[in-house]
């Protein structure tokens, strides 16, 4: 008889299923030297979720025709949408994985679901208070910056469902620092023509993405060690200000520690950046006198990187040079 575990791959599903939810649980943080982030209201809470099912049943879908075991992909996102209504969590993560948990309680022949979710953010906006400015609770900014992602595999198990394949993310984070990092000292041969960069106006697009050491962490706030994206963009660009790197590799193994040293419940950090440094038009006489740059050409450099536990040393000291005093 055909099977699907002898490697195979079967899937379907749908993509794109834009779920604004509102009034989802608050979520409250413990604060950390690098962000001032303790929460946030929830009030809007917008997800682009892709959703994939698969299992044995649905094998003579493919070879037989037959769709006696086909939810529809218009029904699963019809279900996502109205189960988003009884969600009573306030992170990605844990919305991933009640939908696909009721999604298996719901249809018992589907044995695994792969999920995965951009939130979409839409920032906080002062107004004018007794004290002060005050973030309201009624308009709110889309913002098409960084953000939050989380994707995971949930799939039968003999006692309930086994998560699997669970990473938390920080998307599009793209980052300038307009003096204080270098790039020289790599090979110069034949095919060099990059001149040493001693103070270059470092733009960076950054993906990073993190797993728990237990995967329960991640979708159970409540227990106290869930960590807030904002945190880990927060530590990202406090690491940037604090270093002068000699290159985006080097950046990216000082955020990796610190947010290893921040996070013990974290089991791994990986990063995927691409490099968008400004190209120089007119040269500023020093690293903080005027200068005019543009938009880099591409083909566009890309480094990717995983950092486990076992990779923290000691807690780097910025270096010496460091431009950001404050
Ligand atoms: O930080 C950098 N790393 C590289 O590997 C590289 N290569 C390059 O041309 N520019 C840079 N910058």
């Amino acid at each position: 008889m055909l099977k699907i575990n002898s490697g195979r791959t079967l899937y379907y599903g749908k993509g794109d299923v834009l779920v604004y939810r509102t009034y989802a649980e608050p979520l409250e943080a413990a604060p950390i030297p690098e962000s001032p982030f303790v929460g946030e209201d929830n009030i809007l809470f917008a997800h682009n979720i892709r959703f994939a099912v698969s299992g044995d049943a649905l094998l003579t879908s493919f070879t037989d025709g037959d769709n006696a075991q086909l939810v529809a992909t218009d029904s699963m996102k019809n279900f996502i949408l109205r189960q988003a209504a009884t969600f009573e969590g306030g992170t990605t993560e844990a919305l991933l994985h009640f939908l696909a948990v009721r999604f298996m309680e719901t249809y018992g022949h589907i044995d695994t679901v792969r999920l995965s979710a951009n939130r979409i953010p839409f920032l906080p906006l002062p107004v004018p208070g007794p004290g002060g400015f005050l973030d309201n609770r009624l308009v709110y900014r889309r913002s098409y910056n960084d953000h939050a992602a989380a994707e995971m595999k949930l799939a039968r198990g003999a006692e309930g469902y086994d998560l699997d394949e669970a990473w938390s993310g920080l998307s599009d984070l793209q980052l300038i620092k307009v003096s204080g990092s270098s790039f020289y000292g790599f090979i110069r041969d034949e095919y060099t023509t990059l001149p040493d960069a001693y103070d270059r106006p470092l733009f960076i697009f950054l993906d990073i993405r993190w797993r728990y050491d237990d995967p329960q962490d991640a979708i159970r706030p409540e227990a106290g060690k869930h960590v807030p994206v904002q945190q880990i963009r927060d530590i990202a660009q406090n690491v940037f200000y604090e270093f002068a790197t000699p290159s985006i590799q080097h950046l990216i193994w000082l955020i990796g520690q610190r947010i290893l040293i921040r996070f013990p419940q974290l089991a791994e950090v990986r990063f995927e950046t691409s490099n968008r440094t400004w190209e120089t038009v007119v040269e500023p006489a020093d690293g903080l006198s005027s200068g005019v740059f543009t938009e880099p050409r591409p083909p566009f450099g890309f480094q990717g990187f995983s950092m486990t536990r076992e990779d923290l040393i000691a807690a780097p000291e910025p270096a010496e040079g460091t431009v950001s005093s404050g």
